[in-house]
């Protein structure tokens, strides 16, 4: 099973048996499990079922499949049925094995068969038998039967040459009530055919014998043979009957039998031209068609391999064998991107925060489903209300689907370019990225192809940094994206953008392969994008560029010379040494890459970087990466939309358009983009604008929703992110007692996805010091019987530290468990009224303690519960008896007012104690109320 925890639900219905059940049999594994459908059976919780009801699954599956099977091979027995042949077809195999003596219609034989002249030999045969009881069938089968039943008859009457009138006036009266059967029954298909099969075997018995009859005048070795014949013909009889079902030998064997028999039939009996042999001459029309396209597939095969033979041999060039050796080995890729694609039809990709409806459709079900889902796990939404992570995971388990959470860039369907035509592509510069390990001389080496080439090729040379530059060699242009180092293509492919066609690795001669070095080779691997390796330094005298190869290839980047497939050069970007041979070895790599792109289409590329410009405004760095942009072109960039005001080359020179690998300076953005956002031009502004603003609208729903730290609520939708592993907690509570109970049932809600950390506990109130201990380790604090204090609860707003109080250890353990379930808070929760201050205290007689109150928030009122809290630790939970002002009882009294208190049962009250007023309330949870 994979990985991940599956519903208690969906596994009962998997192993067929009761919630009850597993809750019983995982209890008895040691497993603490609650019988709610949706709790999560983790991996290890599976196995152990697995272990349990594993075999009868298994039993079950075989069932089921055995069960399709059946029902397969019925329909197809159906299905034949209904034609001609039938019965024939359904008999192949059993005449196969019967060895029944060779007959004539050599001319029929096709090249397959040579090989198996004991098939061929008996085939006619079988199609003799088949003939007959075709032709059985079509002139009256039935009668044939009857009719041998009669003449077996005649023979004993004759035998026993009594009652011969008798015998045959009932062989008569038995033919006639059978034919009459017989007719009845051929309105019932099936029964007829069960009928027709009976008396085939007593045709076949009869035919047999009378084979025997005439063949046994042949010769003894004759005989022999017939009696081997015979025995396999009955073997195969019984056989006949179990065979029935194979569909597969039918099918297999169809067309050549049918072809054949029919030719045969047609030969022998010439009893009708059916539609039957109307269609065995199609068929054998269609064999010869076949034969004929596989003869000029062959012959096609052959002027190919002669063509590669001979051009290897005549052009013989090492280029042309890699480029076919990488184009293989890229359509052997495709081909794994393909099967991996369709083992993930189960994982659906969308964005977070889309609404109800959205994710219906996604799912293919009705929205009033998806919202019946949420009502089952206690949500109320509406069809526009936008979901988290979370929930959008719940709700599409539901449907049996993973979901793969995407950036809301990669969505838009109305925006993005449909895939290029073949013919349109036209060939492109390849995109290089210099990476390797620091001090390797990756900034020396950029410069100098900076500075030499483009200052040869150009008068001025680049004059700007646009983030990336082009360079002419040998008339071909290449790329460079301008910013070194792995951090810089790590971000860019981070953001799903990947700029990079090669990289160069760049490792120093003086030095060896380093972890960067590593590194670097790891992130082009895992983009999929080819290495040429620069070795660098080789001015340096005594440098052994030997030792970096042989420690290259350690990491899986064999150089040619070492029978890989990676190019070097050894090169010095100090002395230009060996560049020119780098630049060769780069556009070797391109042209084996076969770059193109379409440049007569809506632009599309990667912003590089932006920053603002006083007197121009948003100045963003982009690289066109297919398609022309032009001056007044629509654009969105990630969530930021735009219209080219200018745009400059990397030589400063204001640019009118801007082609595939072009980086250009583009002015025109409305708002600040982020390196890595993918830039497409569009066709109309508004559709543009709509899309930028639908996209903001999800980064501000994420900005919003997205809290500074970890929450309880937020936990299940940063778990669907796969944001987090851990949950870090801090326990304070009344006694030590209490924290040891807390904390050994939180740290057992641990799973395989999160990990609980209690990083802290204390017996006391919560106090400024946890805050910002849960502030620097992203906790959440659990209060048992203790409140924070003020200012702690004031430092725990700004910080948006989640704070959870609790009276009842259960109720905490529970409150986390569903958290981490990806459920919501229970919808039964306290609701704090009101807190007032004891700020006098007066004995009365036969009355107790009275406490002269002040309300410092909210209201206090006579019927709520109320808790008196001293130093921050709950010490007495109870009732109000009397709430007064002056000397009325009121039922309620507001904040800033004074008020008189006395509780039920308890007369400690002290001067500095709080009493705060609560109520339970039962509310629907909703998203909002849990992003809250
Ligand atoms: N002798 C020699 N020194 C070189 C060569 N290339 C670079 N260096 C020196 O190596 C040092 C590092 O070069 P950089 O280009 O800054 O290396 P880098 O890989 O960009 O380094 P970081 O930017 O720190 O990652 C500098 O002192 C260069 O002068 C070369 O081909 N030969």
């Amino acid at each position: 099973m994979s990985k991940r925890p599956k519903p208690l639900f969906k596994v009962a219905s998997e192993f067929n048996v009761s919630t009850q059940s597993i809750v019983d049999t995982l209890s008895e594994d040691g497993f603490d499990v609650a019988n709610r459908p949706n709790f999560k059976i983790t991996p290890e919780m599976y196995e152990a079922l697995d272990e349990v009801y594993g075999e009868d699954r298994a039993k079950s599956a075989d069932h089921e499949k055995a069960r399709e099977e059946y029902e397969s091979r019925r329909s197809q027995m159906m299905n034949q049925r209904n034609d001609s042949v039938t019965l024939d077809n359904v008999l192949e195999p059993i005449e196969d094995e019967v060895g029944l003596e060779p007959e004539d219609d050599t001319e029929d034989l096709e090249p397959q068969d040579d090989d198996s002249g004991d098939e061929l030999d008996l085939e006619p045969i079988e199609e003799e038998d088949e003939a007959d009881e075709q032709a059985e069938e079509e002139a009256a089968k039935k009668k044939a039967e009857a009719e041998a039943k009669a003449k077996k008859e005649e023979e004993e009457a004759e035998a026993k040459k009594k009652e011969e009138a008798e015998a045959k006036k009932k062989a008569e009266a038995e033919a006639k009530a059978k034919k009459e059967e017989e007719e009845a029954e051929k309105a019932e298909k099936k029964e007829a055919e069960a009928e027709a099969k009976e008396s085939e075997q007593e045709e076949d018995d009869e035919d047999d014998e009378e084979d025997e009859d005439t063949e046994s005048k042949k010769s003894d070795d004759d005989e022999d043979e017939e009696d081997e014949d015979v025995i396999r013909g009955s073997a195969g009889k019984l056989k006949g009957t179990k065979v029935l079902g194979k569909a597969s030998f039918t099918t297999e064997r169809k067309p050549r039998k049918k072809r054949k028999r029919r030719k045969d039939r047609k030969d022998d009996s010439s009893s009708s031209k059916s539609d039957s042999d109307n269609k065995s001459k199609k068929s054998r029309k269609k064999r010869k068609k076949k034969t004929e396209i596989d003869e000029t597939d062959v012959d096609k095969m052959m002027r190919e391999t002669m063509k590669k033979m001979q051009s290897s041999k005549t052009v013989g060039s090492k280029r042309q064998k890699r480029r076919r050796e990488r184009k293989e080995e890229r359509e052997e890729e495709l081909q794994k991107q393909a099967e991996l694609e369709e083992l993930e039809s189960d994982v659906v990709e969308t964005t977070e925060f889309i609404t109800a409806n959205e994710l219906a459709d996604l799912l293919g079900v009705g929205v009033n489903d998806i919202i019946s889902v949420c009502m089952s796990i206690g949500l109320m939404i509406t069809i526009n209300q936008r979901l988290d992570a979370g929930t959008i995971e719940l709700v599409a388990e539901e449907y049996g689907k993973e979901v793969k959470f995407i950036e809301a860039e990669e969505m838009d369907e109305d925006l993005t370019i449909p895939e290029d035509d073949e013919e349109d592509l036209k060939p492109r510069a390849p995109i290089i990225t210099v990476m390797g390990h620091v001090d390797h001389g990756k900034t020396s080496l950029l410069d100098y192809i900076r500075e030499e080439k483009v200052a040869a090729g150009e008068a001025g040379g680049i004059t700007q940094h646009v983030g990336a530059y082009q360079v002419v060699h040998n008339d071909n242009e290449i790329t460079f994206l301008d910013t070194p180092g792995h951090e810089a293509f790590t971000a860019m492919r981070s953001r799903g953008a990947q700029a990079t066609d090669i990289v160069i690795l760049v490792v120093a001669a003086d030095d060896s392969v380093m972890p960067q070095t590593i590194e670097a080779i790891n992130h082009a691997k895992a983009a999929g994008v080819p290495i040429v390796v620069a070795i660098n330094k080789i001015d340096k005298e005594g440098v052994n560029p030997d030792k970096i190869k042989t420690q290259l290839s350690e990491h899986d980047v064999i150089v040619e010379e070492y029978g890989g497939k990676v190019q070097y050069a050894e090169v010095s970007a100090h002395t230009g040494q060996g560049i020119e041979d780098l630049l060769e070895k780069v556009l070797i790599e391109a042209e084996l890459l076969e770059l193109k792109a379409n440049p007569d289409r809506r632009a599309d590329g990667v912003v590089l970087e932006a920053r603002l410009d006083k007197g121009k405004g948003i100045v963003s760095n982009i690289l066109v990466q297919g398609g022309t942009l032009r001056v007044g072109d629509p654009f969105v960039a990630g969530p930021c939309f735009g219209r080219v005001r200018a745009m400059e080359n990397d030589r400063g020179k204001r640019v009118k358009e801007a082609g595939p690998s072009t980086p250009v300076q583009l002015m025109g953005f409305d708002e600040m983009p982020q390196a890595g956002d993918k830039l497409i031009a569009a066709e109309d502004e508004k559709l543009a604008k709509e899309v930028a603003n639908e996209r903001m609208q999800i980064r501000r729903e994420q900005a919003m929703r997205t809290t500074k730290h970890m929450t309880l609520d937020d936990i299940s939708r940063r778990l669907a992110l796969g944001e987090v592993s851990e949950l870090n907690i801090i326990i304070k509570a009344d006694v030590d007692g209490s924290i040891e109970a807390l904390s050994g049932s939180l740290q057992k809600l641990s799973t395989d996805e999160v990990a609980v950390n209690i990083i802290h506990t204390g017996a006391g109130a919560i106090s400024e010091s946890d805050v910002l201990l849960a502030s620097a380790s992203d906790a959440i604090i659990i209060g048992f019987q203790v409140r924070p204090t003020t200012s702690a609860r004031k430092l725990a707003e700004n910080e948006e530290i989640d704070i959870r109080l609790f009276s009842v250890i259960y109720d905490a353990v529970d409150e986390v468990r569903d958290a981490l379930e990806g459920l919501l808070s229970p919808e039964i929760k306290e609701q704090m009224m009101g807190v007032v201050d004891v700020r006098e205290t007066f004995k009365v007689s036969k009355v107790g303690t009275i406490a002269g109150c002040y309300v410092t928030e909210g209201k206090i009122e006579r019927n709520n519960p109320i808790r008196l809290v001293r130093d921050g630790v709950v010490i007495y939970d109870g009732e109000i008896d009397a709430l007064k002002r002056f000397k009325d009882d009121v039922k309620e009294v507001t904040s800033g007012y004074e008020c008189g208190i006395s509780i039920q049962g308890y007369n400690d009250i002290k001067v500095g104690d709080q009493i705060e007023s609560y109520k339970i309330t039962e509310q629907k949870r909703t998203l909002e109320d849990s992003a809250g």
